[in-house]
């Protein structure tokens, strides 16, 4: 059985229809601080609905702040730093992904809309054990030699 799919736009047609496109949004930031604005209030909003945001914030900067306690070098810092912001701005895709699909189905089962999900919430998953490995990498050695001279 033959399915019927649309063709895709001629390359010359793609700018004119980018451009269009954004007539279909509710509303365009006039400028840039008013698209930090909206950016801080999307942060504000996972923060606020998303439990397991607030737990990587909170352990992203005790990861960090342990880091600068423990006085790594810069490049480590720089690691610790980079791998906890992945996390996090992964963790915010995923709650738009998350608000995008059920703004699409609603409270019906799909299964496009459970892989969507899945997908989403197993890229957060795969930050976070990177992020961790690599804290414990650069983090535990000097941790423990702090613990033991204290002892
Ligand atoms: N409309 C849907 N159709 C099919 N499966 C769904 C649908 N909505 C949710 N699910 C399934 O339920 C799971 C949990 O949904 P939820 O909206 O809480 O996403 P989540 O990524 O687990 O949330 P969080 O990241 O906040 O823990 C999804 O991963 C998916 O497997």
């Amino acid at each position: 059985m033959s399915q019927k799919v649309s063709p895709p736009p001629s390359p010359n047609r793609l700018p004119t229809l980018v451009t269009n496109e954004r007539e279909f949004s509710w509303q365009v930031a006039a400028n840039l601080f008013v698209s930090f604005k909206y950016a801080w209030a999307g942060i504000s909003y996972s923060f606020q609905t998303q439990r397991n945001f607030r737990i990587h914030v909170s352990v992203c900067a005790l990861a960090i702040g342990l880091s600068v306690f423990l006085q790594l070098q810069a490049v480590e810092i720089a690691v610790i730093g980079i791998t906890s912001g992945l996390v996090l701005a992964l963790e915010l895709l995923n709650t738009a992904i998350e608000s995008l699909v059920d703004l699409t189905v609603k409270q019906t089962y799909h299964d496009l809309a459970k892989i969507a999900k899945d997908c989403a919430a197993g890229a957060v998953l795969i930050s976070a054990l990177v992020a961790l490995l690599v804290a414990a990498i650069l983090l535990l050695p000097p941790l423990v030699a702090l613990i033991i001279s204290a002892l």
